[in-house]
């Protein structure tokens, strides 16, 4: 007898066959097969599993974990969190650059959305040693908070939480010619104290009508010693440079993955996909593009854009967000001068690999389209680029200029002013102006903003197409990026259909009366949503509905430059649409405010449109000298509500 071993993985059987040669065929095809089976069985049956007696591991659902900033503190060792309430991106710089600072003092920061986390946390912070929460909180509209904070200021307005122990502080921007200045700061400032937070130093006050960023970096030199003093660390505020990125360069990569401009999802342009919103516009084609002033020194312009299929909702009041993109001249030149291929494909990885902010911009891209789509290269840059940058000045005495320009001593800010501010030098300009100067082109893109998309009131009611006004100033040495852009939007451009990514953002902005009623409109110089209202009031007019008064008070510089849409303003006139249009030019006559104004209770509602910095003041401080009750009782009432911008 033969006898065969058949080791199975765990254990070692021994089978002996016995075979006999006296037996059928059949006999030993059937002992065959039963000997097969049993071995089958041995070597591929499932082993019986011992569970180990794991420790029981001490983790959170996976919901609780993404959102709990003090869980992510704690795991990667930081103590410091900078909250940012942000539109545009100027409070989420700040809020990155003290977190990066903390850095510098001895400390670990990071900078965060309170959208992405649960706010109530804030009772937990004292969990951590030397703990510390910053505020970055910037206003809008009517003392609003920004989108990103909206529930956290829901949260402060309800919550009755104990926020005992919890160590905090509040840099406030906004701008001075609101009527409602940085409420959004002072308010998160005087409710965490009201909550039991302690201040460990003083609310700064960011005006963006002045100059924000030395706002900022005055108030940020007095904050980090009282930092260092209240948690008694040591002083060191060391300066050296701190990447947050780093660089990985794509060699052979499928351009298929390769960001073009996108913001969100890859290839949402080449395949679009309704909802539409900031991660994912829509390339509405632009149908009208036509100059509105007739003369001046301003090129102010009537856009159609069409939105036909996009399922976009909108109503009048409503701004359309749009992404511009930088002159193309600009982007070149910077390659020249730093010497780079810009269609190297890239990414920028962040170095902390817990942040919730993997890449500065989607990656990966091509330096190209960073600089094309996604930096703002344009606007002059603020005093920490120059400050990182500073570093790489090869001739000393650059190096010191650029240090005195991002210190806050007295010349060195005066020099910042005069040589980047009023010169309006842009980065492109600082690098030619500064031969010496040639920075690693990974960490230009590191340091400068995001390109943020431009925001319009929309000129047509939402029962018409749609269509944004905006306004272009040129002679300037630094041509506004988004509005030189959309000049170069004209429906047929060599034949392709020139299209704008854009998105709609709901204002609170509402004219607070039926149509029913009577409306006065004062649109002292910009007059964009107003032409959607008198729009809606005629269509429904058309329609045979109840339209109240409608007049018009509409004040520009020169009759003969920008009386704009004069043609369908007098047409609405003849037409009995508006009831009554009143006109005054600034500087072809003296303006006078000379209406008999009714008792509130019959007044109709007013609506201020136009730049902020002097038409709205100016309007309502008229309105005060003729009856400061009056107008009180009017805004008491409901009837009198601004939309106005800087
Ligand atoms: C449409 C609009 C509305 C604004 N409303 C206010 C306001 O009511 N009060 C205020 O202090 N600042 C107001 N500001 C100024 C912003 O708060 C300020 O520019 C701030 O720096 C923007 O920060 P962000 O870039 O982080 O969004 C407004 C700005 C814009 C563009």
């Amino acid at each position: 007898a033969d006898s065969i071993t058949v080791r199975s993985e765990n254990s070692s059987v021994n089978i002996n066959i016995y075979l006999f040669s006296l037996l059928s065929n059949l006999d030993i095809f059937l002992f065959s097969l039963i000997a097969g089976v049993i071995i089958y069985w041995l070597m591929f049956r499932k082993k019986p599993v011992t569970i180990p007696d794991f420790p029981k591991l001490e983790t959170q659902a996976p919901t609780a974990r993404e959102t709990s900033f003090i869980e992510k503190m704690k795991k990667t060792g930081k103590n410091i969190v900078v909250f940012y309430g942000s539109q545009t991106g100027t409070a989420e710089e700040f809020a990155n650059r003290l977190s990066k600072d903390a850095q510098r003092y001895g400390m670990k920061g990071m900078a965060a959305d309170p959208e992405e986390y649960d706010m109530s946390e804030l009772t937990r912070l004292k969990e951590i040693s030397n703990s510390l929460a910053i505020f970055c909180m910037a206003t809008y509209g009517e003392g609003d908070p920004t989108d990103n904070a909206q529930d956290f200021y829901d949260w402060l307005q309800e919550s009755d939480a104990d926020l005992n122990g919890l160590h905090y502080t509040v840099f406030a921007l906004g701008n001075k010619t609101y009527e409602h200045y940085n409420a959004m700061g002072k308010y998160v400032d005087k409710r965490l104290s009201e909550l039991g937070g302690s201040r460990i130093f003083d609310l700064g006050m960011g005006d963006d009508d002045g100059n924000l960023e030395e706002d900022f970096v005055s108030w940020r030199e007095q904050f980090w010693p009282a930092v260092c003093e209240h948690f008694g660390v040591e002083a060191t505020g060391e300066e050296f440079s701190i990447r947050q990125y780093e660089l990985k360069v794509h060699e052979d990569l499928n351009m298929n993955k390769v960001y073009t401009g996108e913001l969100g999802r890859l290839k949402s342009f080449e395949n679009q996909k309704p909802p539409f919103d900031a991660k994912n516009p829509f390339l509405a084609p632009v149908t009208v593009n036509r100059k509105l002033n007739k003369g001046g020194d301003r090129h102010l312009m009537h856009l159609e854009l069409d939105i036909t299929g996009s399922k976009i909702r909108y109503e009048s009041g409503d701004h359309v967000a749009v992404y511009p993109t930088n002159d193309a001249a600009i982007v070149s030149r910077l390659g020249d001068v730093l010497g780079v291929d810009l269609d190297t494909v890239i990414s920028l990885n962040n170095l902390d690999e817990e942040s919730n902010k993997k890449h500065p911009f989607p990656c990966p891209t091509t330096y190209h389209t960073a600089l094309t789509h996604y930096l703002d290269v344009t606007n002059p840059p603020r005093t920490n680029v120059l400050y990182e940058l500073a570093q790489y000045a090869t001739d000393p005495k650059d190096q010191e200029n650029m240090r005195k320009m991002a210190s806050s001593s007295p010349e060195g800010k005066a020099q910042y002013q005069s040589w980047v501010l009023d010169s309006c030098r842009n980065i492109l300009a600082i690098l030619e102006d500064m031969p010496s100067l040639r920075p690693p082109i990974d960490h230009l893109c590191e340091l400068l903003p995001r390109l943020q998309a431009r925001y319009y009131s929309i000129a047509s009611s939402s029962k018409h197409p749609l269509l944004g006004g905006t306004r272009q100033k040129t002679g300037r040495v630094n041509k506004g990026v988004a509005t030189n852009w959309l000049k170069g939007r004209v429906p047929n451009d060599n034949g392709h259909k020139a299209t704008v990514p854009m998105y709609i953002r709901k204002s609170q902005f509402r004219l607070p009366f039926k149509a029913a009623t009577d409306n006065h409109d004062r649109p002292w110089h910009r007059n964009r949503p107003l032409h959607g209202f008198i729009q809606e009031r005629a269509w429904l007019r058309e329609k045979g509905k109840e339209v109240g008064e409608t007049v018009l008070y509409f004040g520009c510089r020169h009759r003969s430059e920008d009386f704009l849409y004069q043609e369908q303003l007098e047409a609405y006139e003849e037409t009995g649409v508006l009831t009554q249009l009143s006109v005054a030019f600034s500087r072809d006559q003296e303006l006078k405010a000379s209406h008999q104004m009714p008792s509130p209770n019959h007044c109709p509602p007013l609506c201020p449109l136009g730049y902020a910095r002097n038409m709205a003041r100016d309007v309502q401080t008229t309105f005060y000298e003729i009856a400061t009750d009056y107008i009180k009782k009017l805004m008491t009432k409901g009837r009198y509500s601004q939309d106005v911008w800087s």
